[in-house]
């Protein structure tokens, strides 16, 4: 079985609301692939149509090139995490997992297995009521790799949980996607994703933005700018300015764009000014992150309303 994901003009409305609009990419097996977005961007909207829990209002989804609701066994096929919180308080996690084993014809032994996986060994006989929202990711997972998918989708799966468990699932992922699997990853913050994945899917309000590697994503974004330390700050960015630079002042700290050090280091000499520092400073991911979705956030911070 392919093991692509294959998301085709996908478009959801909710009557006058459009979650998904003509968004189309390929997720690739053997990576992990981040599907980021600001909140209410359409990631939950587009795992629920890829898992067939929602029919989309046009486009087609395909996952191994075909619709997963065809899939008979489900959980062999495609594992998902979508929301940790929705599973039966009073029932034990092995009760929770033997009944998902049964209904995908999964042996026994195997929920055993993927709860010593996922650290819940000691916790199966305790009911999912009381776990805190770490241990109901964990379990989450755990339904997720039950079946043994080769592919595997998980809604925000970082939520919740504490440095070592963050470390953990990371670890878990890139070992899932070494051993050929597909693994699609939704975060809302380019942090979570930036030691996490290797490739992106970017969405904002329900549209694409970018799908590529993240050091593509991260080229688009890298503007350099160059910090400048000096006591002489009001001179030299008389200079730069007329060189062309952009420079923004911040105390005795000089931001400046679209010049590169030498030059500035060269202008100074000549003019005279004392230099304290001159660092050049790549963008981060964080920083093209925002930029690229900033038109598509929902509810700005800030936004009088
Ligand atoms: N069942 C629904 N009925 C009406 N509107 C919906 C429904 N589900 C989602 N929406 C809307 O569609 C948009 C996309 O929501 P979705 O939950 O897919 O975003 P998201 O990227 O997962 O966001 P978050 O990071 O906040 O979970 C939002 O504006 C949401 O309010």
């Amino acid at each position: 079985m392919s093991r692509v994901i294959e998301v085709n003009e996908l478009t959801k409305r909710y009557g006058g609301k459009t979650a998904v609009k003509d968004l189309s990419f390929t997720v690739r097996p053997g990576h992990v692939t981040g599907f980021l977005g600001p909140n209410g961007a359409g990631k939950s909207t587009t795992l629920r149509l890829l898992l067939g829990l929602d029919a989309p209002t046009g486009g087609s989804v395909t996952i191994g090139g075909r619709p997963f609701r065809d899939r008979p066994r489900g959980l062999r096929h495609v594992g998902a995490l979508l929301d940790a919180g929705d599973v039966h308080g009073g029932r034990r996690a092995v009760a929770h997992l033997y009944g998902l084993a049964r209904g995908n014809r999964i042996p026994r032994a195997r929920v055993d297995e993927v709860l010593r996986d996922v650290g819940l060994a000691d916790a199966a006989r305790r009911r999912i009521g009381g776990f805190s929202l770490g241990m109901r990711q964990r379990l989450g997972i755990a339904t997720a790799l039950l079946g043994d998918p080769p592919v595997l989708l998980f809604d925000e799966p970082l939520n919740g949980l504490d440095p070592e468990g963050v470390l953990w699932v990371r670890g878990l992922f890139r070992r899932l996607a070494a051993e050929g699997r597909t693994v699609f990853v939704s975060s809302h913050l380019m942090s979570e994703m930036e030691n996490t994945a290797d490739q992106l899917v970017v969405i904002g309000r329900g549209e694409l933005i970018a799908a590529e590697s993240l050091s593509d994503f991260a080229a688009r974004g890298a503007r350099l700018s160059v910090a400048v330390r000096t006591p002489d700050g009001v001179r030299l960015g008389d200079v730069l300015t007329a060189e062309g630079a952009a420079v923004e002042a911040d105390g005795d700290t000089l931001t400046v764009t679209g010049l590169p050090a030498p030059r500035i280091a060269e202008l100074a000499l000549r003019h005279r000014i004392l230099l304290n520092e001159l660092t050049t400073r790549t963008s981060s991911l964080e920083e093209a992150f925002m930029e690229l979705t900033a038109d598509s956030v929902e509810y700005p911070a800030g936004e009088s309303r």
